[in-house]
């Protein structure tokens, strides 16, 4: 190459306004780390250049005056012929591989160039043709290709997807890379989100969109590593996905992240059983004393922004005791789950129903007003007033009594259930099966129960 340079200098200075291209290609010939032929206006072979065998296979006195496709592999119908007749039927160079065929019938892979050469007025056209092996270099790329298919083919089975996500200036996200794994989300595939980001990021679920936005963000200014959980929205239902990805600023300012998106749907359902477990009596499915007032207070909160008024009633069954020691405690038991049962279905579903005692329950009416919780909880006594539970045979009922206060906007929930105690006290009192209010003496309805 340095000698290649040296006589480009030689040529530069030389010259002298006399550049012709025929002047150029002698220098070629002299240099070029390659083969080099210049062929006549019927593409024969009028010289070689001195490395040529050495490049090329072949001897120049094989190749002299003979046609040049006699390189190509196949030199009727091959690409060699068809680069000659463009160049000399357009006047314009030609580039690309040729195969073509040593002396000793090896093949080669040749970077071919042809430039057509115009040595004067009235003269004929001539081709220069230069050619280097790049056989070797072919066979790595194979390899490289191999290779990289062979870990294509691993990452396809790599559980979950593997991604490159790029964000620009604007705050653009493309996809540059999404395994095969994307493949088990419902209609996407690799090639349809790296084509469109929006197929995959707009199935983020409105409520999720936000903070996914943020946390890439933060991610990008801060080059802290990624994680975050969100969800997409498909036909069949809500998928989980957790994100975990590490960012890598370019020197254009874009932000890379190389990452795994892992779909952790079935994690969180068994999370959120575990949670509801946590938070649920195990006899009755009610929530759990801990519960009710971890969600009590935030309905609480809730109410107090709003200024409304949260009806919160105590509930304990009748005689109890003597239902446990008659029919026994398993039949207790079965008592109470069909008490807790009958109460789920004359609430709705977000008022809150717990169990804070061993027959003691409390609800709470979100959203409604004083004189519609009355009429609920009256509904719900006369439901449990009808239930038949079949014991070995017997049918039995029983009864409960109820306390109601009203959780004004600045009362505590312990206060209030103080409140609704005294309340139940005096519907025990005042012969069971009833509900009393908050007011002493005020009976806000009563029922027949057994005394
Ligand atoms: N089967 C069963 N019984 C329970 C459970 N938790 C508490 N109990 C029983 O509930 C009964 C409550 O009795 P008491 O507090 O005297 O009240 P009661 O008999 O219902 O009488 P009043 O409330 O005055 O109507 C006790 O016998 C407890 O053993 C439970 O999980 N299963």
């Amino acid at each position: 190459m340095k000698r290649l340079r040296e006589a480009w200098q030689q040529w530069r200075v030389g010259a002298q306004g006399s550049r012709s291209p025929a002047g150029l290609g002698l220098l070629l010939r002299d240099h070029y780390p390659g083969a080099v032929m210049r062929l006549d206006h019927e593409g024969v072979v009028r010289e070689v250049n001195p490395g040529f065998e050495r490049h090329a296979g072949h001897a120049p006195e094989q190749l002299l005056g003979q046609r040049a496709v006699l390189l190509d592999i196949d030199p009727l119908h091959g690409e060699f012929a068809r680069a000659l007749a463009h160049c000399l039927s357009t006047r314009q160079p030609w580039q690309g591989v040729l195969l073509c065929r040593r002396a000793d019938g090896s093949l080669m892979h040749q970077s071919t160039v042809i430039q057509p050469l115009e040595e004067g007025p009235g003269a004929s056209l001539q081709l220069l043709v230069m050619q280097r092996d790049v056989t070797g270099m072919r066979e790595r790329g194979l390899q490289d290709r191999m290779l990289l298919s062979r870990l294509e083919g691993t990452l396809s089975r790599v559980p979950g997807v593997l991604f490159r996500l790029r964000q620009d200036a604007e705050a653009r996200l493309e996809f540059l890379y999404l395994s095969e794994g994307v493949k088990a989300l419902p209609g996407l595939t690799p090639d349809l989100v790296m084509d469109d980001a929006e197929r995959l990021l707009g199935r983020v679920l409105s409520e999720d969109r936000q903070r996914l936005a943020t946390s890439l963000t933060q991610s990008a200014v801060s080059l802290e590593p990624w994680h975050h959980e969100f969800r997409l929205g498909f036909a069949d239902g809500v998928r989980w996905l957790e994100g975990r990805a590490i960012p890598q600023r370019r020197r254009d300012g874009d932000t890379l992240w190389d990452g795994l998106l892992i779909d952790i749907t079935e994690r969180k359902r068994v999370e959120q059983r575990v949670q509801r477990l946590v938070g649920t009596d195990m006899l009755t499915g009610a929530l759990n004393r801990r519960a009710f007032f971890e969600q009590g207070e935030a309905v609480q909160a809730r109410a107090r922004r709003q200024g409304q008024r949260v009806p919160v009633a105590m509930l304990d069954l009748d005689h109890f005791k003597r239902l446990n020691d008659t029919f026994g405690h398993a039949a207790g038991d079965r008592a109470l789950q069909a008490f807790a049962m009958t109460c789920r279905d004359c609430l709705r579903p977000y008022d809150l129903f717990a169990r804070i005692g061993g027959e003691e329950f409390v609800v709470m009416l979100v959203d409604s007003e004083p004189h519609e919780a009355l009429a609920i909880l009256e509904r719900l006594r006369l439901a449990v007033a009808a239930i038949e539970l079949d014991v070995e045979g017997q049918t039995i009922g029983f009864t409960v009594s109820l306390g109601l206060a009203i959780l004004e906007p600045e009362a505590s929930l312990d206060a209030v259930l103080a409140l609704a105690d005294q309340a139940l006290y005096r519907a025990k009192h005042e012969g069971r099966n009833r509900i009393c209010g908050p007011v002493e003496g005020a009976s806000l309805a009563s029922g027949t129960g057994p005394a």
